[in-house]
């Protein structure tokens, strides 16, 4: 199981400061969203040139202009980028082809996807890398977790691989470790704590008992 780290609300010299002690506890780093809205590639860019052998992840949300997107993402450094699982099949297509090319990866992010037993093995056969379950921040506010579509989905998941995101802390990470999702992905649990070191310590030790 792989640690990844949502840097959503941090810039990019607060995420590379960040990294320094936090680094050693994850295997991926997402460059999330708003950083990337704030920063554009250059946030990639950076963090892949302080921290090389950290994989980065391009929450780009790639809603249209797979090739294109996924290939900015690409090129900046990151070795995933995300597209968006209510978007056409022609556009993860797209992102998948571009993968191959470049010899990197592909998460689908299926946020507000309502039925995920229909949606799985259409993005399955499309040759994507990860299949993520995602609950957004505004659903999290309303009570919401990601638990109930972890456990759906790894019905219908049969071959790649799967992560799951949406307001995991040290407190609810151990009913997520339990179903033994590929990718843990943790931000404002880790980030809003009051020691984010300790937190990602605590993650990581409940991920290897
Ligand atoms: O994709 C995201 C926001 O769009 C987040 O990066 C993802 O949900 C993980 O962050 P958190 O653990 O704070 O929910």
């Amino acid at each position: 199981m792989k640690l990844q780290l949502a840097i959503d609300e941090l810039t990019v010299e607060e995420a590379l400061t960040a990294l320094e002690t936090l680094a050693p506890y994850v295997d991926i780093v997402e460059v999330g969203t708003p950083l990337l809205i704030d920063a554009g590639r250059d946030a990639i860019r950076q963090i892949h040139k302080k921290f090389p052998d950290l994989k980065i992840l391009c929450d780009a949300k790639i809603m249209d202009a797979g090739a294109y997107e996924a290939r900015l993402a690409y090129e900046a450094g990151a070795e995933y980028v995300t597209v968006l699982g209510v978007t056409d099949d022609l556009t993860i297509k797209e992102c998948v082809n571009e993968a191959r090319k470049y010899g990197k990866k592909v998460m689908v992010d299926m946020i507000c996807i309502p039925d995920l037993a229909a949606r799985v093995p259409v993005i399955e056969a499309l040759g994507v890398d990860v299949i993520a379950v995602h609950t957004g921040v505004d659903q999290q506010a309303r009570g919401r977790t990601p638990l109930d579509d972890l456990i759906e989905i790894q019905k219908h998941v049969k071959s790649c691989e799967v992560a799951v995101a949406g307001g995991i802390n040290s407190k609810t990470v151990g009913q997520y470790i339990a179903r033994q999702p590929d990718i843990l992905i943790v931000g404002g649990g880790i980030f809003k704590a009051k020691n984010p070191m300790e937190e990602a310590g605590k993650i990581r030790t409940l991920m290897r008992d």
